[in-house]
């Protein structure tokens, strides 16, 4: 259970919900400047999520926290981040960096989003590293991809 208060996200739609879960992974930076983060290290990364919207669907839900949780949680649990087809070592705005990864989960779940009809939006991705790092990603007011 993950009990933590986050930044909140200035907006104005009617609901707003938030979802927490962790998963675990390895990665490393392939640059010399990134020191000891360029050999091979895990991490149990937490991330919060916040979607907004005005319209439920039939369920009375925004989107299934099940679902959101799924389709992160699953594509990276127990896996090499690196290894992932969408890092990519030659373009620096695709290594696992956390900043890079919280910015990869935003897109990933906006693009699921972009799938529903009630034109919800994911607009915080918090995700911590370690007990003393993390990011706060928010796209860009309007980017919707
Ligand atoms: N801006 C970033 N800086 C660093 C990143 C990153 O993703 N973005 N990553 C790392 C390392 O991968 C490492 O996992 C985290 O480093 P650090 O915060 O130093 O972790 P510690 O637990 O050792 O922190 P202490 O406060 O020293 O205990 C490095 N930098
Ligand atoms: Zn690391």
């Amino acid at each position: 259970m993950i009990y933590q208060t986050y930044p909140s996200v200035p907006h104005s739609f009617v609901y707003e919900l938030n979802k927490d879960f962790s998963f675990a992974a390895a990665h490393y930076i392939p640059r010399e400047k990134a020191g000891v983060c360029s050999q091979l290290h895990g991490h149990t990364y937490v991330v919060n999520l916040t979607i907004a919207g005005d319209e439920l669907d039939d369920c009375g839900f925004l989107v299934n926290f099940k679902t959101i949780k799924k389709l992160v949680h699953d594509r990276f649990d127990h896996t090499v981040l690196n290894e992932d087809e969408w890092f990519d070592h030659h373009e620096s705005a695709r290594l696992p960096s956390t900043e890079i990864v919280a910015r990869m989960i935003g897109e990933l779940v906006q693009d699921y989003l972009n799938t529903l009809p009630n034109g919800a939006r994911c607009l915080q991705v918090f995700l911590r590293e370690t007990p003393s790092s993390y990011v706060v990603y928010k796209p860009k007011q309007g980017d919707s991809r």
